[in-house]
C-alpha cells in the first residue's frame, strides 16, 4: 500500500473494486497494521471479556449513543433472536474517548491499534474513490471517513452451537468496516450466490467491507457459535456522525449514475439510517430496503 508507483497503486485498486464488486469484500496483508499489534488487540480483548464480571460491570450500558459501552447485543429487545456474543464498544472519531471510557486492560493496546486503522481506513477511502472513478478524496470530503468506532465482540465457547448463531445475518450499517478476527477459530461467513462460504482467519490479514448502490456490494455475512473455545474479534465500523444530528444527505453517488444506471436507492440522512438499522435489529432482513425506489 505504499503511495508513490503509480503502476503498483493501480493494480491493488483494481484488486480491491473488482474484489468489493465480486464478493463485497476483500482481505489484504499488507495493510501496515504491525502484526505484533494485531495479536495483541486480540488478546486484551479476551483478557477485558474473561475478567470477572464485577470488573466488567462498570462498562455495562445500552445506550448506544454513549462514548462507550458494553453490551450483550445491541438489537436485543428488537431482533427475533439473541447472538451469542457480547460487545464492547468505543467511538474513536471524530471525539476519541476520555481514558476512564476504556478498561484499563485494554487502554494502552486499543489507543494503538486505532491509530493504525485510522490511518488505514483513510487510505481505503482514497483508493476507493481513485477506484470509482472520482477525485481521490471525494469519499473522505463528504464526511465517510468523519466518525468511527471500534466494537471487540467475544463470542464465548457455546454448548449446543447448532442451535444459536453468533452474529445472525447482516450487512454491516457503515460506509466501510476494517475486521480483525480471531487466528484459531473459522466461525466468519459471507453470502455467495446464495451460499454461505468459509472465511478462515489468515495470519496477519484485515478484512474490508464497502457499501454503494449495489455497485460494490456490501456483502451479507454472519458468524458461527462454536462448542470449542471462546473466538474474538474487532471491527472498526467507519461510519461517519452517526447517531450525531447532521443534515447532510447521503445517497448513490451522482457522478457515477447515468441512464443506464439509475439511482436504486432515495438519500438518507446518517441518523436515519443508523436509527433504522437499530430498530430493526439483525433480523436477517436488508436495511436497504426501507430506502430502495
Ligand atoms: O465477529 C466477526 O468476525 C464479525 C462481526 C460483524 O460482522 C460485525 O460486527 O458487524
Ligand atoms: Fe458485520
Amino acid at each position: 500500500m505504499k503511495k508513490g508507483d503509480a503502476q503498483q497503486r493501480k493494480m491493488i485498486i483494481d484488486q480491491v473494486i473488482s474484489s468489493c464488486e465480486n464478493y463485497g469484500f476483500f482481505q489484504i496483508v499488507n495493510h501496515g497494521v504491525p502484526e505484533r499489534l494485531m495479536d495483541e488487540m486480540l488478546e486484551k480483548v479476551r483478557m477485558f471479556h474473561e475478567q470477572p464480571a464485577e470488573d466488567r460491570a462498570a462498562f455495562y450500558r445500552r445506550n448506544l449513543a454513549a462514548n462507550s459501552s458494553y453490551h450483550s447485543n445491541f438489537d436485543l429487545f428488537q431482533a427475533p433472536s439473541a447472538n451469542w456474543r457480547d460487545t464492547f464498544y468505543c467511538k474513536i472519531a471524530p471525539t476519541p474517548p476520555k481514558p476512564e471510557e476504556i478498561p484499563a486492560i485494554l487502554r494502552d493496546t486499543l489507543m494503538q491499534y486505532s491509530d493504525h486503522v485510522e490511518k488505514l481506513g483513510l487510505e481505503l477511502f482514497e483508493l476507493v474513490s481513485e477506484g470509482l472513478g472520482l477525485n481521490q478524496n471525494y469519499l473522505k470530503d463528504i464526511d465517510c471517513a468523519k466518525g468511527w468506532a471500534l466494537l471487540c465482540h467475544y463470542y464465548p465457547e457455546c454448548p449446543q452451537p447448532e442451535l444459536t448463531i453468533g452474529t445472525a445475518k447482516h450487512a454491516d450499517s457503515d460506509f466501510l468496516t476494517i475486521l480483525l478476527q480471531d487466528n484459531h477459530i473459522s466461525a466468519l461467513q459471507v453470502l455467495h450466490k446464495n451460499q454461505w462460504v468459509d472465511v478462515p482467519p489468515v495470519q496477519g490479514a484485515l478484512i474490508v467491507n464497502l457499501i454503494s448502490n449495489d455497485r460494490l456490494k456490501s456483502v451479507e455475512h454472519r458468524v458461527l457459535a462454536n462448542l470449542e473455545n471462546p473466538r474474538v474479534s474487532v471491527a472498526c465500523f467507519f461510519h461517519g456522525t452517526h447517531l450525531e444530528p447532521s443534515t447532510r444527505k447521503y445517497g448513490p453517488i451522482k457522478e457515477l449514475l447515468s441512464e443506464t444506471d439509475r439511482p436504486k436507492y432515495r438519500e438518507t440522512t446518517i441518523y436515519e439510517y443508523t436509527t433504522h438499522y437499530h430498530a430493526k435489529g439483525l433480523d436477517g432482513k436488508s436495511a436497504l430496503t426501507l430506502f430502495q425506489l
